[in-house]
């Protein structure tokens, strides 16, 4: 069974590292010692550090939300895989929409970045979805499959086992519109029926999926209790403890009924 994954990306908050300290530190005594769900927050790359000291001897794991593919060099304004790491990284999120549509980002530069991720020993999160027009076209699994073709190249199936990928369409973004459980359920078994072809049907069975786009306590249950709805990665509700740890508190529920 795929245990439950329930990531926050904080995006550009809080705006304070103290702010950014008291949140990790409601996260994690909220979140206890309990491993039945895996959990991780993904805060600005400038907490990072001090982060992982709040959140030592805790099952949370912390993430970046983006990285370059190289190790190092003449790159102004960005980090590696490494320091990642160095600086106490378990995740890095990849291909985030807002870094996509925003910043240009193809499924070949996903790719290249996903690929020293793995080197690193990060657990990358790659980042899917399609946009409203894309949608109101019909080429959802088109777009979704273009994506996980090209963002994927190159990786063999024990690599490909170890990625968590994350539905998160673009119009479901910060918009309080969320996709339906049926709807999301829907792309995620696309997703899965792709790897399937692609890698095997037993290594895509081990991916975790994540749905992303306006999770929040009083909708992860209906999402998280679908088949191939593997976890969340949460945006605006991952900046209030209360309401991270109310959808980990939903994963938990689906979690205990399915045992
Ligand atoms: O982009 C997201 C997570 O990566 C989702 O953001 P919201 O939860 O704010 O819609």
């Amino acid at each position: 069974m795929r245990p439950l994954f329930i990531a926050g990306n904080w995006k550009m908050n809080p705006t304070t590292e103290a702010d950014a300290v008291s949140l990790a530190e409601a996260v994690k005594e909220g979140v206890g010692q309990d491993h039945a769900v895996r959990v991780a927050v993904c805060p600005p790359s400038v907490f990072l550090h001090r982060l992982d000291t709040v959140l030592s001897n805790s099952p949370i794991g912390l993430g970046g939300q983006n990285m370059h593919p190289e190790p190092s060099g003449a790159y102004t304004g960005e980090l590696s895989a490494g320091m990642l790491v160095d600086v106490g990284c378990t995740h890095v999120i990849l291909g985030h929409s807002e870094r996509r549509h925003g910043l240009g980002e193809t499924d070949a530069f996903v790719n290249k970045k996903l690929l020293a991720a793995l080197k690193a020993g990060l657990i990358p999160i790659v980042c899917i979805g399609e946009t409203l027009e894309e949608r109101e076209q019909g080429q959802t699994e088109a777009v979704v499959g273009d994506q996980l073709d090209g963002s994927l190249a190159g990786l063999d199936g024990d690599q490909m086992a170890g990625v968590v990928l994350a539905y998160e369409p673009v119009w479901a973004i910060g918009t309080g519109r969320t996709a339906t459980p049926e709807q999301a359920q829907q792309v995620h078994a696309f997703i899965r029926s792709r790897l399937s072809e692609r890698f095997s049907e037993a290594i895509a069975s081990r991916v975790v999926i994540q749905y992303g786009g306006s999770v929040k306590p009083e909708n992860a249950r209906d999402l998280l209790a679908r088949p191939d709805i593997d976890g969340a990665l949460v945006g605006g509700a991952s900046l209030k403890a209360a309401d991270f740890l109310g959808i980990v508190e939903a994963a938990r529920a689906v979690t205990a009924e399915r045992r």
